[in-house]
């Protein structure tokens, strides 16, 4: 379980008294995420969900909490801090920055349909307008600085042709980036937006969550992050094109890609599959001598089988 701090009955009836949430009734850890540990809090008032930040220290935390609130701002169903009785929305506890955030309605999808697919495509590109006036840019803590640094550290633990594709991927997009970086529009995106952080109620897309990869980059490669995990077959890796034409019309019908973008997209859907199977690969090597944290993790090998699909094919944007 995903609960990497834990709390005392006696921490979470202090956390609740300094907010106006009435009296807590109970608690529960939250096996879902990796990367977080996340409570479900019920008290007199409602529910929420307690968040502490495992990889960031206190100061890095508002880019994300501001982020949230300007896509509040703009209609979009998205978990803000809440403020407690001094005013703040951001805490310690344990030594972990911790917020509280409202307990959405709905449900994780077991898998995504046509219908979801083209829902999430026309909520993508309205997110991505919705971010374009939001003047805070911090670049991504799992970008290209990362992904050079994180694939020669890890490379002599891998197998060797496994070792190659990784680093012959990075230079490949580092070279077009190279040449074409200027002209790709950049943005705020979410850059983790799996099925995973979406809840839906009945068919219909009721939140997203989990903004705490967002950062400035190519609006792009979001849509190639989210394309990789909502439209391949988890088995073969290849691109179910029913979803695929589905959430990528969707998205086209909203915000109309440039011809920079068009040019780009084969090498964002590369790049966005290598990104989260060397993130996987990481906390997996990380976690190899802890069967418990081991187990908690997800397949790295999943995102090397969406690259080797996406290598033997990659699908146009616009046909
Ligand atoms: N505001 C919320 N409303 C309802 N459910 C939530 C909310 N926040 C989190 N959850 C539930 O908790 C689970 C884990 O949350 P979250 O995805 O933020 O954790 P994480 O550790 O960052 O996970 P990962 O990084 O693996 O996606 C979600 O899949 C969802 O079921
Ligand atoms: N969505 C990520 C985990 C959290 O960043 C993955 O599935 O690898």
């Amino acid at each position: 379980m995903a609960v990497y701090t834990s709390l005392a009955d006696s921490d979470m009836r202090d956390l609740v008294a300094d907010y106006y949430l009435g009296e807590l009734i109970s608690y529960q850890g939250i096996s879902g995420g990796v990367e977080n540990t996340n409570y479900f809090l019920t008290t007199t008032t409602g529910k929420y969900v307690l968040t502490l930040f495992e990889e960031f220290e206190y100061k890095e935390v508002p880019y994300f909490l501001d982020v949230v609130a300007h896509l509040k701002h703009k209609g979009f169903n998205v978990p803000a801090a809440l403020i407690d009785c001094h005013g703040e929305r951001l805490r310690i506890i344990k030594d972990r920055p911790a917020i509280i955030v409202d307990c959405f309605a709905g449900g994780l999808l077991d898998e995504t349909t046509i219908k979801s697919c083209k829902m999430m495509g026309e909520t993508l590109a309205k997110l991505h307008t919705a971010g374009l006036d939001f003047s805070e840019h911090r670049e991504s803590h799992r970008g290209m600085q990362w992904w050079r640094e994180t694939s020669k550290q890890l490379a002599p633990e891998l197998e060797p042709e496994q070792a190659h594709l990784l680093l012959e991927q990075i230079s490949e997009f580092d070279a077009f980036i190279e040449k074409h970086d200027d002209e790709i529009p950049k943005g705020t995106i979410h850059a983790d937006l799996f099925y995973n952080n979406t809840l839906f109620e009945g068919e219909e897309l009721s939140a997203i969550i989990d903004f705490y990869n967002a950062c400035y980059s190519w609006l792009m490669y979001d849509l190639a992050i989210v394309v990789n995990d909502w439209c391949s077959d988890i088995e073969t890796g290849e691109l179910d094109m029913e979803k695929y034409h589905a959430l990528v019309n969707a998205y086209i019908h909203e915000r109309q890609p440039n011809a920079a973008e068009i040019n780009a997209w084969p090498y964002m859907q590369k790049a966005a599959a290598m990104r989260f199977w060397l993130s996987r690969l990481e906390a997996w090597h990380g976690a190899k001598h802890d069967a418990e944290r081991l187990a908690q993790q997800h397949d790295p090998k999943e995102l090397q089988r969406i690259l080797e699909a996406r290598i033997r094919y990659t699908p146009n944007l616009v046909e």
